[in-house]
């Protein structure tokens, strides 16, 4: 069993990866549900290893405009503008405000005193160490707006991602992303890709924000696996800087 994440805060994985967990933190959001579900969802092929498949969930893609399309395993999204969508919008108001709340403490003032979060399952070794006192976690960012969304719609628990990185070129090196969910909760898996391959987890429900910042992209995969006994619909809302448009 990987080791889940249960209490708020920055979490230091080491070599420069951190984890970012907001319970709640948008929870007064969750009344716009309904305005997100009627957003205009689609339903994209993929090419997974030469073969042309539909991806399973649907999704549609915001930004701050149309030079900031956003391609990936051979499909390419035309953004729709910010202000096409009220609830869009205010996720991103909202969201960026929960950032600057919650910096991870760049500025070096020596503390460092992190939580073990434990080992993960497999190798051993250390897990995260949970940044208690705003000062261990040293990536910034946190405080720039967002300039695109790729927003994810799971229309029950067959809908699901599979293991991936977000690392496209577009976003740079150790591309941050901060993620709004909405809906039915989901268990969102993160796993190393070398070393002692820590498996961790984060339960997200309705209103919570997931950050991931520094090199967690180069060390670790992420997924959201199928569950077959959700019967409701969850929205994600991953919020990107593309550094190079294509
Ligand atoms: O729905 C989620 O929380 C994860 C989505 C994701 O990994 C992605 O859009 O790249
Ligand atoms: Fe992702």
């Amino acid at each position: 069993m990987p080791q889940c994440i249960t209490q708020a805060g920055w979490y230091a994985l080491g070599a420069g990866a951190y984890l970012g967990y907001f319970p709640s933190a948008l929870a007064h959001l969750t009344r716009r549900l309904p305005e997100l579900l009627a957003l205009p969802w689609e339903q994209r092929e993929v090419v997974v290893m030469g073969r042309r498949v539909q991806q399973p969930r649907q999704v549609c893609y915001f930004a701050d405009g149309p030079a900031l399309a956003y391609s990936y395993s051979g499909l390419r999204l035309e953004p729709h503008n910010w202000s096409s969508s009220a609830a869009v919008e205010a996720v991103k108001r909202e969201l960026e405000e929960v950032m600057r709340q919650n910096p991870s403490g760049t500025q070096a003032d020596g503390g460092g005193a992190s939580t073990s979060a434990g080992s993960g399952g497999g190798g051993g070794g250390s897990g995260g160490g949970r940044d208690s006192g705003g000062a261990a976690a040293g990536a910034s960012g946190g405080v720039r707006p967002f300039n695109s969304c790729l927003l994810n719609l799971y229309g029950d628990g067959s809908r699901y991602v599979g293991w991936h990185r977000d690392d496209e070129p577009v976003f740079g090196p150790d591309p941050e992303i901060a993620s709004a969910s909405f809906g039915a909760a989901r268990d969102f898996q993160l796993r190393e890709v070398a070393g002692a391959r820590r498996r961790l987890c984060v339960r997200l429900s309705t209103g919570d924000v997931l950050v991931m910042r520094g090199t967690l992209q180069r060390h670790w995969q992420h997924a959201l696996p199928k569950r077959k006994r959700v019967d409701a619909p969850r929205i994600s809302l991953t919020f990107r800087r593309i550094v190079a448009p294509e």
